[in-house]
């Protein structure tokens, strides 16, 4: 056997193994799932039964049954309507909440915008005492604080930025017990450094004050975290000063390998472990082919925004480059968006003004780079457009799932051209698995059937779910042609063989322009089709994910290029001996240009005239209102997205039916200015009904007309 032979060999032995080793892995995952699944099954099986054989009734609950009635039902019930303004509850949250309240460890996965926050913040306002949560950035805690001040709860945050007297307040709180305090963010440096803070807490402790410690955003924990923070492993020292305080930790995405390691690392083995699925229902998944030409890109996303999202609804661009997201910015700018742009080479004061002014609604578009990451709290961003592709699943999942995590539809429109590709993988060739990461999502953009959802679930290793027509592929009516790219294929290996055989090679620009001086000059059948540019990029970079061909990478003293040359399985491809298939949008006019390109999106309606006057009012509230450092609120703080939705489909104009919408916090802060906003505009809308029947009776003076006093 040639050597050439084996190795091809050797390389599909070893490819079918790592699929096995996928295949295995997924299955143990499942194994352990149902394994936990069925001791809960049997222990709630075994206390069903035993309270089923007592005459005396006796609550039903289990360890295991977290939905069961517990004794702070009605009180949990007042506060989450009263104090947070939240109707019901989502998925796991009321189990989580009662696991907290009997004094359990936690661990919670629940997906970006689940509603991780309330899960600690509702057992903290119930519980006695003071409740520590740990957050990692500065920008995340100042959101949560003035969120719960503007709910009227007592919070702070004890950090650097702290001021003597607020620190004196906390202090003096914590040691004896004066003064208001329910809930104190810290970063976790104050643990790790600060002796004073945890003599403080130790005293708190003693004296029976310290109601929780939640640790937010806890894969920080983790090394083999996405975003791993030093001063996170540390925080195994709270359970250890105090056991008998319940611990919470949470955080949106964790492999089983990142669980396993933040309950060693917090030493919660008992915890109650809480795994929600990936599953974002509420975004519509897109892919977008993206046009050579930078202008027309830019075109393409300005008409996206400006007809789609008309009412300065936030979003947030992603880039590749600091540079290309100044220039996206500015080319937004120039077609009448307010855009900004975010990236690391900006000082940190000039990037939190940005950041503030997009969290105010003051500008509508963020363009930034990855930099742009964890500290964003904004509930209602309602699209996330990446100009590149990112460069992995998993970091396109949290990118993309900025967007709605108010759990109202919302768009993740990705821009992707096969020849961005080399620009990802020249910077993430050298990172562990780096090009695995990558090709899996340019699998993900390349397929033009699969559902992306799907592409989600199967990453993350979960069972697939229903999308309902919530991605493109699954929406679309887009017809598709299968093209026979045998010979196509044979042709750009061959290129490829005699530039090897010359020492030479050649970037995926370059093998494009040989393969189309190759293509002219041969004599082709019928069948052979002309392929387009960008039909040719995309059949080498599926070549690539399929390893006929491989990407190679030589150093320069400024960058890094990327070539393609020949992979393990080329000879067969060289033969014809593998039938390569390339699939093409059959575009019809109206599935490409302005505004939305394709006619499906996410089942959103527009802004209707009430809600953007609600959205103006919170807007006006949140910048008068300040919190306990005399900063003002966010208006998602004062009105959610939600609750704006609610008003404007129930007009309240009384006091107690706005109650039932916004609770009684919510009530006595605002209330008065939303009852105003409420009646002018119903009664704006009968004097406008009342107008146009009067025309409609002059006209025609013989027909009744039933008016409604709705105008909507
Ligand atoms: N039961 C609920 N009903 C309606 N809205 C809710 C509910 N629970 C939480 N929310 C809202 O959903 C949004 C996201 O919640 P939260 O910030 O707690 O998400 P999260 O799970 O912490 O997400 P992330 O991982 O991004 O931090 C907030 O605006 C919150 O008020
Ligand atoms: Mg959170």
């Amino acid at each position: 056997m040639e050597d050439e032979n084996i190795e091809e060999e050797l390389f599909l032995v070893e490819s079918q193994l790592h699929d096995i080793q996928g295949q295995i892995k997924t299955l143990l995952d499942r194994q352990e799932e149902l394994y936990e699944r069925q001791s809960q099954l049997k222990a709630l099986l075994e206390v069903s039964k035993m309270s089923r054989n007592k005459s005396n009734y006796e609550s039903s609950v289990t360890l295991e049954d977290w939905s069961g009635s517990f004794p702070w039902d009605s009180q949990a019930d007042d506060t989450r309507f009263n104090v947070f303004g939240i109707t019901s509850y989502r998925s796991n949250q009321r189990e989580i909440i009662n696991t907290v309240m009997s004094g359990k460890d936690v661990l919670v996965i629940m997906a970006a915008g689940g509603g991780k926050s309330l899960c600690y913040q509702l057992p903290a306002v119930l519980r006695n005492g003071i409740a520590l949560v740990v957050s990692p950035l500065l920008s995340l805690i100042q959101d949560q604080v003035m969120g719960l001040a503007a709910l009227g709860i007592p919070a702070y945050m004890l950090t650097s930025t702290t001021n003597k007297e607020v620190e004196k307040f906390i202090y003096r709180a914590l040691d004896k017990g004066e003064g208001e305090l329910k809930i104190l963010y810290v970063t976790p440096e104050k643990i790790s450094k600060s002796k004073r803070f945890m003599s403080k807490l130790e005293k708190c402790h003693h004296a029976g004050r310290l109601s929780l410690i939640a640790v937010d955003e806890a894969h920080c924990c983790s090394q083999w975290g996405h975003d791993f923070r030093p001063d996170y492993k540390n925080l195994g020292i709270l359970k250890i000063q105090f056991p008998s305080v319940p611990m919470i930790a949470l955080t949106a995405t964790a492999t089983s390998k990142v669980q396993m390691d933040l309950i060693e690392m917090l030493h919660i083995p008992k915890c109650v472990k809480f795994v929600s699925t990936v599953n974002r229902p509420n975004l519509f998944y897109k892919v977008y082919e993206k046009s050579p030409v930078g202008k027309v890109v830019i075109d393409e996303i300005a008409n996206f925004i400006s007809e789609s999202y008309p009412n300065n609804e936030s979003g947030i661009v992603y880039c590749f480059s600091r540079r290309e997201c100044e220039q996206v910015a500015k080319e937004l700018c120039n077609r009448g968006i307010w855009a900004e742009h975010y990236h690391a080479d900006m000082d940190i004061i000039a990037r939190e003004k940005i950041h503030m002014r997009w969290s105010q609604g003051k500008s509508q578009v963020i363009v930034g780079t990855v930099a742009f990451g964890m500290g964003i709290n904004k509930p209602d961003v309602r699209f996330v457009i990446h100009h590149s592709l990112s460069k992995s699943m998993e970091t396109y999942y949290q990118e993309s799932g900025r967007a709605g995590r108010d759990g109202l539809p919302s768009e993740c429109v990705l821009y992707y051209r096969p020849g961005d590709v080399p620009r990802q993988s020249s910077m993430v060739f050298y990172e562990n698995c780096g090009l695995q990461n990558l090709y899996d999502i340019v699998r993900y953009c390349q397929s033009k059937r699969s559902c992306r959802r799907g592409a989600f679930f199967q990453h993350f290793g979960e069972a697939l779910q229903d999308c309902n027509g919530m991605c493109d592929n699954c929406a679309s009516s887009i017809e598709l042609k299968e093209i026979d790219a045998t010979h196509h294929t044979k042709i750009v290996v061959s290129v490829l063989r005699d530039l090897q055989l010359n020492d030479q090679r050649a970037t995926l620009l370059q093998l494009v322009d040989k393969f189309k001086a190759k293509w002219k000059g041969l004599g082709h059948s019928n069948n052979d089709v002309d392929l387009k540019r960008e039909e040719i990029e995309q059949l080498i970079v599926q070549l690539i994910l399929d390893h006929v061909l491989k990407e190679e990478f030589q150093h320069t003293a400024y960058s890094t290029n990327a070539y393609v040359t020949l992979g393990p399985l080329w000879k067969p491809a060289l033969q014809g001996n593998r039938l390569v298939k390339l699939e093409i949008a059959v575009e019809s006019s109206q599935d490409r240009g302005g505004g939305g390109k394709s006619s499906k999106g996410a089942k959103r309606s527009r802004m209707s005239d009430l809600e953007a006057k609600l959205d103006k009012l919170r807007r006006e509230l949140s910048s008068s209102s300040s919190s306990n450092g005399g900063i003002s609120i966010f208006p998602h703080a004062v009105l959610s997205s939600e609750q704006i939705s609610l008003l404007s489909c129930q007009k309240p104009t009384t006091e107690a039916e706005l109650e039932k919408v916004i609770g009684k916090v919510k009530m006595e802060k605002y209330g008065g200015r939303i009852i105003e906003l409420m009646r002018s505009h119903v009664m704006d809308a009968r004097a406008g009904n009342g107008a146009d029947a009067n025309k409609r009776n002059k006209k025609d003076k013989d027909v009744v007309c039933v008016e409604s006093s709705d105008e909507e």
